[in-house]
C-alpha cells in the first residue's frame, strides 16, 4: 500500500468505527493535515447524521463548509464527543508528536476537550522513542529569540519555520533533536516557558484509539 492509501484506509476505519456511535446532536473535533482531510472527505457522507464540527484550523474549517459540513466555534458547544486527527509521530502509550502543519495549539485545545480522541496515521509514524521528527512550538513572535534560547538550554536545536504564521498570529519553532525519553515531563517544562504558546507534544492529552495502516490493512492500538 503507497501512503495516500494508507491514509485513505485509516480514514475509513475511524469512518466506520465512528458511524454506529453517531447521533443527529454529536459533535466531531476535526483535525488538520493530509490524513484528517481524508477523514473529512469521508465524513460529508454522514452530515446527515450527526450535529456538526469544531475544526482545529481555518484549512479544516473551509474544506468542511465546502462539503457543507456545518462547523461550530468551540466556545458554542457543550460537548465534544470525538476528535479525529493525524500525527507526526506517535509512541506505544498513543502520546504523540504533532504540529507539523502548523496547527498544533488549536488541535491540543479541540483534543482536550473531547471526550474520545482518536488518532489516524499511517504505521511509518509509530516509534519507539518520540523525538525524531522535530518538535514544533507555536510561540508569541515578540518572544521568539528568548524562547529559542531557552529551548537550547533545554538541549533543543530550535529552527524558525520561514514565512509560516499560524491561524492565532504566532510563529512556529521546530525543535530537533530534542530530549523527549520523559514526554510528560517536558510537556510541562514547555508549558511553563514564558511567550511559548503551546507544544506539539501530546503526552498530557494522549490519544485514546489509534488507528495505524500498514501494508497488511489496519490495526487499533488503545492507550493503556
Ligand atoms: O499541524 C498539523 C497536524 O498536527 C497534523 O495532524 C500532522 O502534521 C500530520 O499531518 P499529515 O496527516 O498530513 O501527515
Amino acid at each position: 500500500m503507497d501512503q495516500d492509501s494508507k491514509k485513505q484506509a485509516v480514514a475509513d476505519a475511524a469512518l466506520a468505527y465512528l458511524r454506529p456511535k453517531l447521533e443527529s446532536d454529536t459533535i466531531v473535533g476535526i483535525g488538520t493535515g493530509s490524513t484528517a482531510n481524508r477523514f473529512i472527505d469521508g465524513l460529508a457522507g454522514l452530515k446527515g447524521s450527526i450535529g456538526g464540527t469544531v475544526a482545529s484550523s481555518e484549512a479544516s474549517a473551509e474544506r468542511l463548509r465546502a462539503h457543507g459540513i456545518p462547523v461550530y466555534d468551540l466556545n458554542s458547544v457543550d460537548r465534544v464527543a470525538f476528535y479525529v486527527d493525524g500525527a507526526d509521530e506517535a509512541n506505544a502509550q498513543l502520546q504523540l508528536i504533532k504540529g507539523g502543519g502548523g496547527a498544533l495549539t488549536r488541535e491540543k485545545i479541540v483534543a482536550a476537550a473531547a471526550d474520545e480522541f482518536l488518532c489516524i496515521a499511517d504505521d511509518s509514524k509509530l516509534v519507539r522513542t518520540l523525538g525524531e521528527f522535530p518538535l514544533p512550538v507555536e510561540v508569541i513572535p515578540m518572544a521568539r529569540g528568548y524562547v529559542a534560547r531557552e529551548l537550547v538550554r533545554l538541549g533543543g536545536d530550535p529552527v524558525y519555520r520561514e514565512g509560516v504564521v499560524t491561524d492565532n498570529g504566532n510563529i512556529i519553532l521546530d525543535v530537533y533533536r530534542f530530549p523527549l525519553a520523559q514526554p510528560l515531563a517536558m510537556e510541562e517544562t514547555l508549558n511553563n516557558l514564558t511567550g511559548l504558546v503551546c507544544s506539539g507534544l501530546f503526552a498530557r492529552r494522549p490519544a485514546d484509539r489509534l488507528f495505524l495502516a500498514g501494508d497488511d490493512g489496519v490495526r487499533e492500538l488503545e492507550a493503556g
